[in-house]
C-alpha cells in the first residue's frame, strides 16, 4: 500500500508503548499522529524516532494562539521531520495566514491543515458556545481555511461530502470519530465506520483506540485495511 489512509493515533502514557507498536507495523501499512498526551510526555525526540523509521507522522498539536506562537511553533514542528501538522481554524485568518506564510517560506514543508469541530462536540454542546450546528460551523470554518491557502481540514466523516463538494478534490480532509461497527463509541460524537468515511469523501481516516486498544491492535489494523482495499 503506498498511500495509506489509516493515521493510527498513538495516544500512549510513553515512548515505549508508541515504539513497541511501531515496530510492529509498517510505513505501508498506516501512517502515525503523535498528539497532546504522547508529545507531553515523550517529546520531540520520540517524533524524530518515528520519522527516522520511515513514518508519515503527523504531529497534532493544533495550535490556538496569537499568530507569531503559531508560526514559529509550526517552523519547530517541520523541524522534526513531520509530514502533517495542525492548528485550530478559530484561532483566525491572520493566525493560519502567518502560519501558511512562515511554512512556505521553508525549502520543505508539512501539510499545515486546521481544525473545524472536534468530533467529540455534538450540536447541544455547540449550542452552549453559542455556535451553529456542527455542519454550518464546520463549513464555515473549512471555507476560510480554504481561503487562507491551507491544505486542509481535520472535520468528522459526516461533513465530508458536504466539504468535498464545497472545497474542490484537492483539499485534504482528515477525519477522525471513525468506528468499526463493532467499537466502543467512547467519548466520540460525529462517528463514521471506515469504508463509509471513504466512500463520503475522506482522505485520512485517523483511528486511535478502536486498535490500539484491541486484543490485536495489528490485526484489527489490517482487517482495516482490507476492508478499504475493497472500495
Ligand atoms: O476532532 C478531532 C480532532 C482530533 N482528534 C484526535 O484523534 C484521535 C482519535 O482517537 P480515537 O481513540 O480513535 O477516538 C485522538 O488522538 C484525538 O485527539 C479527534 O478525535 N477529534
Amino acid at each position: 500500500m503506498n498511500d495509506p489512509k489509516v493515521i493510527v493515533a498513538l495516544d500512549f502514557a510513553d515512548a515505549a508503548a508508541a515504539l513497541a507498536f511501531a515496530g510492529r507495523v509498517s510505513p505501508n501499512q498506516c501512517r502515525l499522529k503523535v498528539g497532546k498526551e504522547l508529545f507531553t510526555t515523550a517529546g520531540p525526540h520520540l517524533v524524530e524516532a518515528l520519522v527516522a523509521k520511515g513514518f508519515d507522522v503527523f504531529l497534532d498539536l493544533k495550535f490556538h494562539d496569537i499568530p507569531h506562537t503559531v508560526a514559529q511553533a509550526c517552523k519547530a514542528a517541520a523541524r522534526l521531520g513531520v509530514w502533517m501538522v495542525n492548528v485550530h481554524a478559530s484561532g483566525g485568518r491572520k493566525m493560519m495566514e502567518t502560519t501558511r506564510d512562515a511554512l512556505e517560506a521553508l525549502p520543505q514543508r508539512p501539510l499545515l491543515i486546521a481544525v473545524t469541530v472536534l468530533t467529540s462536540m455534538d450540536e447541544a454542546q455547540l449550542a452552549e458556545l453559542g455556535l451553529p450546528e456542527p455542519a454550518a460551523q464546520v463549513e464555515r470554518l473549512a471555507r476560510l481555511t480554504r481561503d487562507c491557502g491551507l491544505d486542509g481540514v481535520v472535520c468528522s466523516a459526516q461533513e465530508a461530502s458536504l466539504l468535498r463538494g464545497v472545497c474542490g478534490p484537492e483539499f485534504k480532509l482528515v477525519t477522525p470519530g471513525i468506528r468499526p461497527a463493532d467499537a466502543s463509541v467512547d467519548d466520540q460524537h460525529r462517528i463514521m465506520t471506515p469504508d463509509a468515511a471513504i466512500r463520503a469523501g475522506s482522505d485520512y481516516l485517523v483511528i486511535g483506540r478502536p486498535i490500539t486498544q484491541s486484543a490485536d491492535p495489528v490485526a484489527t489494523l489490517d482487517r482495516i485495511n482490507q476492508s478499504l482495499e475493497l472500495l
